[in-house]
């Protein structure tokens, strides 16, 4: 079922050029009707009357169809490769829109190493299953219906022998192919394992070396290694087995099927012609069995990884707020009646805050009282169960959020920097800035000092996560990023975490004193920055 949902879904994005792919594998086949003819001729007329003139006429006529079905055969391959690929990239393309989409709910509660492994390996593994069954099976199936329509005319009797044995190599095939399939799922369980600890121990190697687990780290991944490669031979040795087993009963079925033939010429009712012929087609009829054989894991492996891809696809966990309005905000956001809960825990009952055009307000609060959820809030990266918020006093539910995003500029208290020069840092998600006002907003931030002093200045390569910086260096990227922006609204996330309190009074102050005077929301878990503020909220820790 898997394998023909994906199969439908593949076809589907071809649209009609499934046609031409049939209509190229048909004419592939109906090239090899006159061979297997030709064959017989070589051996009834041209061999017993020493013809070598008529040898030769049917020896060129062979060479001339062979290239004649490479060309075609090269040429059909090439469109229905053309056409999976555009169809992965489909896939591709709209697994990474849901990703953009997803909700920050749902990005907090997803398994980012499966939605990795699907975006990256599942979609190869698609890709080699639409090669497989599209330029491998479909055309190697019609060729192999032609060959045993050209074997049954060539002769009934030792076909309907082969056709009796057929449905046992069937069978076995089908066995054998449960068998790997189940190896086959067990190599994807371990597989993921595998890639999940690799990006552990990469991302948290700080963690590894300063908790001197490396020893332990090292022993958990040999582990991880080692069931991989358990089950990874075994999958392969089902693979081989699979092979083998059918090779072998083919041998067996070709032989038998000699003995037969070569009884029936000696009896007469067969000429030799015809029997090398048949021979000539069994030949070519088990090279495309064979490669209808090889492509199956391809095909297993590919329609498992369609059922992981559509299953992100499917996943309810688009973006929570669906306007469309795009309009004037002035940087006021109110919150009335707001009820907001993780579950049994309530952080926000009835809650209602307001942050005026131009003001600074600091909201104060202990750990866990809220102060990340209300910022999270007011960003529309979550929905209270109760209540609302108003931008500039239209509900949040009417605003194109991305929009409303886009003129609120944040200082997250996680770092933000990405592997890129300084220059890339400052301006992403900003568009049209022009180096004079990156360098005013370097200036702003208090960053001016330290880029002197780069030989590369804003070019300096940063390294992986800002590797190259000090918290703070990478805080005030951000806070430079933040003056570019021009927002109506600037929060400030625990800025005092890497930035001492007069640096955070300086950069303050420059804000509000920006000509388009923003609303600035500072969230600390202290009150050291009180003398900033125009209003204070204090939040309170609430354990349900
Ligand atoms: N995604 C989540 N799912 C469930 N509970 C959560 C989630 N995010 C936060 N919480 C809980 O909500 C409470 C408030 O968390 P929040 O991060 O808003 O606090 P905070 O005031 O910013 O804390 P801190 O000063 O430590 O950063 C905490 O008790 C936390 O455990």
């Amino acid at each position: 079922m898997k394998i023909l949902s994906s199969i439908r879904f593949l076809i589907a994005s071809f649209h009609q050029r499934i046609w031409i792919v049939v209509f190229f594998s048909v004419l592939l086949s109906a090239l090899l009707i006159p061979v297997s003819f030709l064959v017989k001729i070589i051996f009834d007329q041209a061999i017993p009357n020493a013809d070598i003139s008529l040898l030769l006429k049917l020896t060129l006529t062979l060479i001339a169809l062979m290239a004649c079905s490479g060309i075609f055969s090269i040429y059909t391959r090439a469109t229905i490769i053309r056409h999976t690929k555009r169809a992965i990239s489909g896939i591709r393309n709209s697994l990474t829109a849901k990703l953009l989409r997803m909700s920050h709910v749902s990005y907090q509660q997803a398994d980012l190493s499966r939605i990795h492994k699907v975006l990256v390996y599942d979609t190869e593994k698609l890709d080699n299953f639409a090669n497989a069954i599209f330029s491998v099976i479909i055309p190697s199936a019609c060729i192999s219906f032609c060959l045993a329509v050209i074997l049954l005319i060539l002769n009934v009797q030792m076909s309907l022998l082969l056709f009796i044995v057929a449905p046992f190599i069937l069978l076995l095939t089908e066995l054998l192919r449960r068998a790997c399939k189940k190896s086959l799922r067990q190599f994807q369980l371990s597989f993921e394992n595998f890639h999940r600890k690799s990006l552990f121990l990469l991302e948290l190697n700080k963690l590894i070396k300063v908790s001197s687990t490396q020893q332990k780290e090292a022993d958990l991944h040999k582990d991880i290694i080692t069931e991989l490669e358990d089950s990874s031979l075994n999958m392969a040795i089902g693979y081989i087995k699979m092979s083998n087993y059918q090779e072998v009963i083919f041998s067996i079925s070709s032989i038998i099927l000699l003995a037969w033939g070569s009884y029936t010429v000696m009896k007469g009712e067969m000429t030799i012609g015809t029997l090398m012929s048949f021979y000539f087609c069994l030949f070519l009829l088990k090279r495309y069995l064979t490669t209808i054989g090889n492509a199956v894991p391809a095909v297993l492996e590919g329609s498992d990884s369609w059922q992981q891809c559509t299953s992100i696809l499917k996943e309810e966990s688009d973006e929570i707020y669906t306007g469309i309005m795009r309009g004037e905000f002035d940087g006021r956001i109110e919150c009335k009646d707001l009820t907001f809960s993780f579950g049994e825990l309530v952080l926000f009952k009835k809650y209602n805050l307001s942050l005026r055009p131009g003001e600074t307000t600091l909201v104060v609060g202990p750990n866990g009282s809220g102060k990340s959820t209300l910022v999270n809030l007011i960003l529309g990266l979550y929905q209270p169960q109760e209540g609302a918020l108003y931008a500039s006093g239209i509900p949040y539910s009417t605003w194109d959020i991305q929009y409303l995003r886009s003129k609120i500029a944040v200082v997250l208290q996680e770092d933000t920097t990405f592997q890129g020069t300084i220059l890339d840092n400052i301006v992403y998600g900003i568009s049209g800035v022009d180096i004079t006002a990156v360098q005013q907003a370097v200036l702003n931030s208090g960053l001016h000092e330290f880029i002197e002093s780069l030989p590369d200045g804003l070019y300096t390569m940063i390294g992986e996560k800002g590797a190259k910086l000090s918290g703070g260096q990478r805080q005030k990227i951000a806070i430079a990023r933040c003056f570019l922006a021009k927002a109506s609204l600037v929060i400030l996330d625990e800025p005092t975490n890497h930035l001492d309190q007069h640096s955070v009074e300086l950069i303050a102050t420059t804000l509000k004193n920006q000509a388009h005077t923003p609303s600035i929301l500072i969230i600390s878990h202290t009150a050291k920055l009180q003398s900033l503020a125009d209003n204070i909220i204090e939040l309170k820790t609430s354990y349900s």
